[in-house]
């Protein structure tokens, strides 16, 4: 039996996701399609025998929805789901709700290329005109947060994702997969690269105490052959699976499962 066993999944498909708009903080649902993604997802998942001992989502629908979703298909309903703002997707600033096709006639390619996936390059932030302005800030889901709304991000690079998640991955999650619990996140396209190239530089450095380090062994694969998807007696000691594809910054995915459950979820390459 595998020693930490964590699967990170990005939601199914959002009614913004088929539009192309940046969906960021604003709190779609999952479309009719991505319902499907995540019911399939659940499919694979319970064919081939995981169970879940605790779930992490974001604070927004589409996360939490494909995390029901999974477990329903699983018959795993009752396992805990804890929800923070900590694993959001990226706040886009002011570009939330725009088009990128539209963006990148506006402003060309390459900035809306390095807006979506340079490291440290931050959107202009949002400010108190945007249309969605109220409708995020005013919501009752960041009165309770662990930073006072003013503190809410107005604006993220990737690093700001990985920095605000950081503090809730060492302090809830980490212990509970050292604790031997079968870990399920259930979070975005952004907050799920940014957690990516913690664990994997973890990984490779050898002494990383906060981490999992040297007991983490990854499952990376060459994107994007198609490969079996390997049983659980087949997975190495320890091990963490990445059930979406590709992140275009990342050159390649990372996936333990390949092959069906990666087709489950909508590839994170547009
Ligand atoms: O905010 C969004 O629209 C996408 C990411 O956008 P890109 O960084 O891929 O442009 O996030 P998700 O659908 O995973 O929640």
């Amino acid at each position: 039996m595998a020693k930490y066993r964590l699967v990170l999944l990005r939601h199914g498909e959002g009614a913004w996701n088929k539009e192309n708009r940046f969906c960021s903080w604003v709190d779609q649902k999952l479309s009719s399609d991505g319902i499907k993604e995540a019911q399939n997802c659940g499919k694979h998942l319970k064919a081939l025998g995981f169970e879940f001992d605790l779930v992490f989502t974001s604070v927004l629908s589409r996360s939490i929805q494909t995390a029901w979703l999974v477990l329903e298909e699983m018959g795993q309903e009752w396992v805990p789901i804890q929800s923070s703002w900590r694993l959001n997707e990226r706040h886009y600033g002011a570009l939330i709700g725009l088009n990128r096709a539209e963006m990148a006639l506006n402003h060309g390619e390459e900035q809306v290329k390095i807006w979506r996936r340079s490291y440290d390059v931050t959107p202009p932030p949002i400010t108190e005109s945007h249309p969605y302005y109220e409708e995020i800030y005013n919501d009752r889901r960041y009165k309770c947060c662990d930073v006072s709304q003013d503190n809410l991000p107005k604006a993220e690079s990737l690093k700001d994702v990985l920095e605000r998640l950081l503090p809730y991955w060492n302090e809830k999650i980490v212990p509970e997969l050292k604790s031997g619990k079968m870990i399920l996140i259930s979070a975005h396209g952004n907050s799920s690269r940014a957690l990516l190239k913690h664990v994997e530089a973890c990984a490779c450095v050898e002494k990383c105490e906060e981490s999992l380090a040297e007991d983490l062994v990854l499952l990376t694969e060459d994107c994007p052959s198609a490969t079996p998807v390997p049983t659980q007696e087949q997975l190495p000691d320890t091990f963490w699976l990445f059930c979406s594809l590709c992140s275009g910054d990342l050159d390649c995915c990372r996936a333990g499962l390949k092959g069906n459950m990666n087709r489950a979820l909508r590839p994170l390459l547009l």
